[in-house]
């Protein structure tokens, strides 16, 4: 048999009919997650032609987006931004209950944004085909699952027949090789690979990441890497399963349970690219050479390690990003003031993300005139940062500790900054206007977001984490 990629295994599993001429593969879906923003037009879509899910066992639906981050007012009353988030988030419940799909809603303990409640539920698992409306879907691949966005008439698909109609993409191999330095983590990484290889970087490909780095990496940091593997363009972007995704899915709601587990964890050992499986495409890059990365400009790749020099601007739309960014060529980004700090999106709002900046903001306060919103990625994740007491420390430090949601992410919810205010934001999209009108986002890893809401500019967080730290 023929050498294969990861990918190569997990999409020949799924395919139902194959590509043949100008006719794209049919696909079959494990899990397709839901979320209020981009289900409503494909569940009226079925109602209107009368049809049924066809496996309504496998989806999984959210509130995230639009749902506010204060908590309820008096009897149970949300602070809604406005009333079509509102709205939204009843259309929901109402399909969700029409339908009978799961929706982890205001009720449930484990609500969260929906890719990081997958994973905790355990519904996310290794070789399957993951969908959801939703572009930061490759987060899932960390587990060596395939998962990717798709859009909302795909999603009416989805929900009719639990298949889609795909092209097979090409493949790329990002080995990361030696290991990341003290202070600099998978946020940093993926920054740096986006800055390297483009935000076009991977069009047309499903990203295997490899290396010592990534297989050195806890699940939360792969995620971090997968979830913005969209923002190099890529379809998606995975990690072969290993004995830290197991451990880390054993027992989860989701998953087999009994001897059920050991045959499953038997079957996905099995998922890994085979030695001498060939890639459309491989990029090396150096672990050890990474350095806190920040954005300098209004997309993903416009990336580089703080201290270095923002570069001159070539074309008339990198002009553009410099202005309104207000970022200098030939000068460094740290030190630049900040206005706003925003922990939280589906990139870094885990438990390891909190405990990080807990560490670097521990009986410190944050400086003054600055705002720094924390926003736990699940209600999962909040019990358990409350349970390590991470809560106090940041309200101590100044900052504002919210219910779980999307929040400044896409600042849907009511969660923005004003006009002209710089944001330093652990979140995955510095578009212009992104986190409120004419605001501007500064991507970064949570201990860069700690420190910079500590020094009041961005700041190197080395500088700032204890010195029990030291590698
Ligand atoms: C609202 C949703 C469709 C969107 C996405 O697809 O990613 C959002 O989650 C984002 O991060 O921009
Ligand atoms: S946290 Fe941000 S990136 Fe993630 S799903 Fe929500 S809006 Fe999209």
């Amino acid at each position: 048999m023929t050498a294969q990629t990861l990918f190569e295994k997990v999409w020949d599993a799924h395919v139902v009919a194959p590509e043949s001429g100008d006719a794209p593969a049919i696909l079959y879906i494990d899990l397709h997650l839901v979320h209020e923003v981009t289900s409503p037009q494909a569940f009226s879509e079925l109602r209107e032609r009368g049809l049924a899910l066809r496996r309504p066992d496998r989806m999984l639906a959210t509130l995230d987006h639009s749902t506010p981050t204060l908590p309820a007012i008096a009897d149970g009353e949300r602070p809604y931004a406005n009333a079509e988030a509102k709205a939204q988030v009843a259309q929901l419940e109402a399909n969700c209950h029409e339908f009978g799909v799961e929706l982890h809603g205001w009720d449930s303990a484990e609500r969260g944004i929906v890719h990081v409640i997958g994973p905790e539920l355990g519904a996310t698992q290794p070789g399957m085909t993951i969908v959801c409306g939703d572009s930061h879907t490759s987060t899932h691949g960390a587990f060596g699952a395939l998962a990717f966005g798709i859009g909302t008439t795909e999603v009416g698909h989805v929900m009719a027949t639990q298949c889609l109609l795909q092209r097979k993409p090409k493949t790329l191999a990002i080995h990361v090789d030696g290991r990341l330095e003290r202070g600099v983590g998978a946020k940093d990484l993926i920054l740096h690979i986006i800055g390297e290889i483009g935000v076009d970087g991977g069009t047309g490909y499903v990203i295997e990441y490899r290396g010592d780095a990534i297989e050195a990496m806890s699940m939360d940091e792969r995620m971090t890497v997968c979830n913005m593997s969209i923002e190099a363009g890529a379809r998606a972007g995975l990690i072969a399963p290993d004995d830290t995704t197991f451990a880390w899915l054993k027992d989860r709601p989701r998953t087999p349970q009994g001897t059920a587990w050991d045959t499953a964890v038997q079957r996905w050992r099995a998922l890994r690219s085979d030695d001498g499986a060939r890639y459309d495409r491989e990029v090396r890059i150096d672990a050890g050479k990474v350095r806190p990365t920040v954005t300098y400009g209004t997309h993903p790749g416009m990336a580089i390690a703080m201290d270095t020099p923002v570069p001159a601007a070539h074309t008339a739309q990198d002009r553009r990003a410099l202005d309104y960014m207000q970022s200098k060529p030939g000068q460094p980004m740290q030190g630049t003031p900040v206005d706003v700090v925003f922990v939280g999106s589906c990139t870094n709002s885990r438990l390891s993300d909190l405990r990080e900046v807990a560490r670097v903001l521990r009986g410190r306060r944050i400086a003054d005139g600055v705002r720094m919103l924390v926003v736990p990625g699940s209600e999962t994740v909040r019990r358990d940062a409350e349970r390590e007491g991470l809560h106090h420390v940041f309200i101590e430090a100044g900052a504002e500790w919210r219910v779980p949601g999307c929040s400044m992410c896409i600042a849907m919810n009511g969660d923005l900054a004003q006009p002209g205010q710089l944001v330093v934001s652990t979140s995955n999209r510095n578009f212009e206007g992104r986190q409120g009108k004419g605001a501007r986002t500064v991507l970064a890893s949570p201990a860069t977001a700690a420190a910079s809401a500590l020094a009041g500019v961005i700041a190197d967080p080395r500088e700032y984490l204890p010195q029990e730290q030291a590698a």
